[in-house]
């Protein structure tokens, strides 16, 4: 019994891990980057590579993006323990040195004795038959997917949404950043507070000494900018000049994705309320909050490479190098990598998908990863994990495996892929919005204050946070439990 996964990114790399793992099945794992690399993907040699940040988002478990992390781990994934592995400080955020990460993947993968890798761009779905008559085929050719079999997964699905549009941050060389204007902080967020509210609450609970409030180390660095400062930037932002859109192609950017020109195109508040908003970041030489930041964020151990945060953009290389060096502290800033604009390519699941995630064209055919209407390293990784088991109970065990609970992160994510509304449907990232709000059956059972029962509608959001993320663990044990994922070895 053998299986084919189409694409060594990170959903192809856990799902062929899994099922190779896991479930001893035999995988044969078709990449084409040694022959043709995507615009995005640069190295030949490395699976499962970052293609822009290198974050696997929060690590806390009250951000539903900690709970996924937590739940893939707990189905076997490879992507977890090597991003630990490979872990660089970024507060809350699970960011890695992202060479490691891969390089971590991509060793264990090709020692793998269950796994066969196959250098080749896959053109038509159906070639993968050329090589054997694989039980299973997993389509995990991602956002950039090859051409040629983008216009097959077209024709296959006769569907006629396939595409839509991302941008890319820069990546600033350290040694060229003044540290005289930029300060190291972590943002104070709510949740961050709530957490360390809690530790103390327990400790004096517990009749343990209060835990000294430590002055804690700031891993991301932070540009402040004066009002003047930020309304001569989104000036600039908007009257640079823009990669233009082929022809053909009608822009469709991923809502969390915004460039930062579209975004000030929009007003000239709108990058101080999203990627520049200053709340939680007092610069320490001032004791004030500036009017607007730009973070940065390490790519690597050291201070060498700063990835700059939520700045995806599609102004030209010139543009970028002439406006971001007007920002303080960049005067002299030289770049590692430009931003640069991609194209997103994604089937609408809902409306080509079985329930038991088979393509409906042809049920030897399975989508994981981006392709399938996720969005995300972390989201893509966790739909790589759950299809492996899909179709590894189905092989294995011939039964059919049931959805996570709807509660669940997992869960979340995958009923997206095959109940969401088909409309306007696009790549999804984990978020609580994907979660059901909370019943009073629900907090009487993860509560232990009696008082938040009354409360129902006007719960504090962080006590609301805290019992979706009691609910969510508690369901996707008793799911583990049921379907005897636990068990396996
Ligand atoms: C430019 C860009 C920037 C992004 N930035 C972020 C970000 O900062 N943070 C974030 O969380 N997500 C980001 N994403 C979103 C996205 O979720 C990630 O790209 C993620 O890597 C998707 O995982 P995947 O496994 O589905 O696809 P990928 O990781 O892209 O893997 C697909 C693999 O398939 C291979 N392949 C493609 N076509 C063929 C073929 N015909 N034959 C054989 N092999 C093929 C590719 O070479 C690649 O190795 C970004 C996406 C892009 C394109």
């Amino acid at each position: 019994m053998k299986v084919a996964v189409i694409g060594a990114g990170l959903a192809g790399s856990e799902c062929a891990w899994v099922l190779a793992e896991k479930y001893g099945i035999q995988v044969t794992l078709f990449e084409m980057k040694a022959k043709k690399t995507t615009p995005a993907q640069i190295s030949p040699h490395l699976f499962a590579e970052l293609v822009c940040s290198n974050s696997l988002k929060s690590k806390s478990r009250l951000n539903p993006a900690g709970t996924l992390k937590s739940e893939i781990e707990q189905l076997g994934s490879i992507v977890i323990p090597s991003a630990k592995y490979a872990e660089v400080p970024a507060g809350e955020t699970l960011a890695v040195d992202r060479e490691l990460f891969s390089q971590t993947i991509t060793d264990k993968l090709k020692q793998h004795k269950n796994l066969k890798i196959v250098d080749c761009i896959i053109e038509r779905a159906s070639d993968v038959f050329k090589h054997t008559d694989f039980a299973a085929v997993v389509i995990a050719t991602g956002p950039l997917t090859d051409d040629s079999l983008a216009n097959d997964l077209r024709n296959m699905t006769g569907t006629e949404e396939l595409y839509f549009y991302d941008a890319i941050a820069p990546i600033l060389d350290g040694d060229t950043i003044d540290n005289s204007i930029a300060f190291l902080a972590n943002r104070q967020t709510r949740t961050h507070a709530f957490e360390k509210k809690q530790a103390q609450e327990k400790a004096l609970t517990d009749g343990l000494p209060p835990i000294a409030d430590e002055e804690e180390e700031g891993h991301y660095l932070n540009i402040p900018l004066n009002k003047e400062e930020y309304y001569s930037f989104v000036e600039k932002v908007c009257a640079g000049a823009k990669v233009p859109h082929k022809e053909f192609e009608e822009p469709k950017y991923f809502n969390g994705c915004q460039p930062i020109e579209v975004l000030a195109e929009r007003g000239p508040r709108t990058l101080a309320f999203g990627p520049m908003k200053p709340r939680g970041l007092d610069d320490p030489r001032t004791g004030r909050m500036p009017y607007a930041v730009v973070q940065l964020r390490k790519e690597k151990m050291g201070d060498s490479a700063w990835n700059m945060v939520g700045f995806q953009t599609r102004l030209t290389w010139g543009a970028q190098k002439e406006i971001l060096r007007t920002l303080p502290g960049l005067a002299n800033v030289e770049f590692f990598r430009m931003g640069s604009m991609h194209r997103n390519t994604y089937l609408v699941s809902p409306n080509i998908l079985n329930e038991d995630f088979t393509l409906k064209a042809d049920k030897r055919f399975y989508l994981a990863g981006q392709i399938m209407g996720v969005e995300g390293y972390l989201e893509s990784s966790a739909m790589g994990v759950y299809i492996a088991h899909v179709i590894g109970q189905k092989l294995k065990n011939n039964r059919r495996l049931s959805c996570p609970p709807a509660n669940t992160s997992l869960g979340c994510l995958a009923r997206y892929c095959i109940y969401g509304e088909t409309k306007r449907f696009s790549p999804m990232n984990i978020h609580w919005g994907l979660y059901n709000d909370l019943s009073k059956e629900d907090i009487n059972k993860y509560s232990t204050n009696p008082e938040n029962i009354l409360k129902l509608k006007k719960l504090d959001k962080s006590v609301k946070r805290e019992l979706m993320a009691c609910r969510s663990e508690d369901l996707f044990s008793a799911w583990l439990k049921e379907t005897e994922l636990n068990c396996l070895s």
